[in-house]
């Protein structure tokens, strides 16, 4: 899993509100609404508790600042500790956190300690960007490629089959491609197949795995890869939306699935 660069959390704002913006325009909902429709959920008064840790690689600067951002923009009350790691954690519980967020080089995670719902970044930014690839208002049919099948990719297979979608997936992992025509069922996608899609979740750590081939006239690629799965002149050449973004949407999705 490549790691966020504090590169990649600059102007979060400008981000937020650009793909606030698309998801708008080509799902008629904004990601507040996307979330709210997802899990079927509103914020309360949660109060969250963003603790720094130093594991691995360590604190990624500007990490927990954005994620304070995001948590207040989204309407909930939040702080960062004081303290990194174990004593972050007594601390964040001993100021009243009703859920904690904290990350280290594997997994990151929200945990509501009132209702002891648990969920890492992976799960829910893989369901709520397969969920706006989903939504696109000009969709063509209830076809939709899945490019990437990690534990990102599969999470958002996973909640389009469920949501009755036909899932066409591919990842170049044979073991992974298989595991999911095994668990989930989905129709396994090769380059090659004449097939076109005018809605693409792209859940990979790789540049342009999107090819023309793939993509219909108009179409929704909905990614949180870093970097971008879809080559900028395909993108223009076929008007393709693009919803991408590298932390606001998943954490969004995060704090709306534990509450
Ligand atoms: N969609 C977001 C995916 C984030 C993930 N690829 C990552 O960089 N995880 C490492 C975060 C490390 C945070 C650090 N331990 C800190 O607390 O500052």
């Amino acid at each position: 899993m490549a790691l966020l660069t504090p590169e990649d959390l600059e102007n979060l704002s400008m981000q937020l509100e650009e793909n606030d913006e698309i998801a708008r325009r080509v799902t008629g909902l904004d990601i507040r609404g996307i979330c709210e429709s997802l899990y079927g959920t509103e914020p309360g008064s949660e109060k969250v508790g963003i603790i720094p840790i130093t594991a691995g690689n360590g604190i990624i600067g500007n990490f927990t600042s954005s994620l304070l951002y995001i948590v207040e923009y989204f309407g909930f009350e939040g702080f960062i500790t004081e303290h990194p790691d174990v004593t972050g954690y007594y601390e964040a519980v001993s100021r009243g956190a009703d859920i904690i967020m904290m990350a280290d080089d594997h997994i990151f995670t929200a945990h509501n300690l009132r209702n002891e719902k648990i969920v890492s970044n992976h799960v829910a930014t893989g369901v709520v960007y397969a969920d706006i690839a989903s939504r696109f208002q000009e969709a063509s049919s209830k076809d939709i490629l899945v490019i990437g099948l990690g534990r990102v990719g599969y999470a958002g297979a996973c909640h389009l089959v469920n949501k009755g979608f036909n899932v066409y997936a591919c990842d170049p992992n044979k073991e992974f491609l298989q595991k999911a025509v095994d668990e989930l069922g989905i129709n396994p996608y090769c380059s090659d197949d004449r097939k076109k899609f005018s809605m693409v979740f792209e859940a990979t750590p790789n540049a342009d795995t999107i090819s023309e081939g793939m993509i219909e006239e108009r179409c929704l690629v909905s990614t949180p890869g870093i970097p971008c799965g879809l080559p900028p002149e395909i993108g223009k050449k076929y008007r393709v939306d693009l919803v991408m973004e590298p932390l606001v949407i998943g954490v969004a999705s995060m704090l709306y699935s534990v509450i």
